[in-house]
C-alpha cells in the first residue's frame, strides 16, 4: 500500500476549543510522527498595507486567507516534502518575516475555523471534527485569551465580535457543521470525544502499519 499521511480536520468557531482539542490529541502521539498546521498561519499577507489599514480587515471571511499557499503546502506534505510554514503575528495583523521549515509527518491536524469551507482542503482530508462550543462561552474565552496573547481591549474585542467575528461565524462557519464526521460538544476539556478520536487515529495508523 502507498505510504500516505492523515489528513485530520479540526474545525469550530473562534474561542470553541479548537487549539485545546488539537493539542489534546497531539500530545496523545509525543514521540510518534504527527504535526499541527495552523490555517490562521496562512491569513493573506498585509506587509504592505499600513497598520490602520490592517485593522480593517475582516479576518472571518473566508477570503482572508491564502488557502492557495495552504493547499499547496499540505499537497507537498502528503508528498512527504517538506514546506516552509509561514508564521503570523495577530498583534501586527500580518505575517512575520520568518518562516518555520517543517518536515512531513504520518499525521496531520489542519486546525482553523474554515477548513471545512474550502471544498479542495476538504477533499484532501481523512477525518473531519467540529467543535461546537454554545457563543456565550466563545465569546468569553475569546475576550480573555484576546487580550491576554494577542494584544487585544476589551473594546476592540467586543467591537470586532459584534461587527464580524458574529455574522461571519453564522454565514461561513456554522454551515460546515454538516461537512464533520464527528461533533465535539464544549471543546477543549472533552475527554471522551478525545480519547475517541485519539483511538480512531490508532486504528488508521495501525492499519495503514504505521505504528
Ligand atoms: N472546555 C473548556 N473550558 C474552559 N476553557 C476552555 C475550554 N476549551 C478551551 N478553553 C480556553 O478557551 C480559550 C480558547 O480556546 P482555544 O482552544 O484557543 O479555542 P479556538 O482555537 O477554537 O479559538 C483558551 O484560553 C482555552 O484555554
Ligand atoms: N489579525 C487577526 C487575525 C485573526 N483574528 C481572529 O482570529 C480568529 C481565528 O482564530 P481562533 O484561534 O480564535 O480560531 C478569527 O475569528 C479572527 O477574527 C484577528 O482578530 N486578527
Amino acid at each position: 500500500m502507498e505510504r500516505k499521511p492523515v489528513v485530520i480536520g479540526v474545525t469550530g468557531g473562534s474561542g470553541s476549543g479548537k487549539t485545546s482539542v488539537t493539542k489534546s490529541i497531539y500530545d496523545c502521539f509525543k514521540g510518534h510522527s504527527i504535526m499541527i498546521l495552523e490555517q490562521d498561519y496562512y491569513y493573506k499577507d498585509q506587509t504592505h498595507l499600513p497598520f490602520e489599514e490592517r485593522l480593517k480587515t475582516n479576518y472571518d471571511h473566508p477570503l482572508a486567507f491564502d488557502n492557495d499557499l495552504l493547499i499547496e503546502h499540505l499537497k507537498r506534505l502528503l508528498q512527504y516534502e517538506q514546506i516552509n510554514k509561514p508564521v503570523y503575528d495577530y498583534a501586527m495583523h500580518t505575517r512575520s518575516n520568518e518562516v518555520i521549515t517543517v518536515e512531513p509527518k504520518d499525521v496531520i491536524i489542519l486546525e482553523g475555523i474554515l477548513v471545512l469551507e474550502d471544498e479542495r482542503l476538504r477533499n484532501l482530508m481523512d477525518i473531519k471534527l467540529f467543535v461546537d462550543t454554545d457563543a456565550d462561552l466563545r465569546i468569553i474565552r475569546r475576550l480573555s485569551r484576546d487580550i491576554k496573547e494577542r494584544g487585544r481591549t476589551l473594546d476592540s474585542v467586543i467591537e470586532q465580535y459584534v461587527g464580524v467575528v458574529r455574522p461571519m461565524h453564522n454565514q461561513f462557519i456554522e454551515p460546515t457543521k454538516r461537512y464533520a464526521d464527528i461533533i465535539i460538544p464544549e471543546g477543549g476539556h472533552n475527554h471522551v470525544a478525545i480519547d475517541l478520536m485519539v483511538t480512531k487515529i490508532q486504528t488508521i495508523l495501525e492499519q495503514k502499519a504505521f505504528l
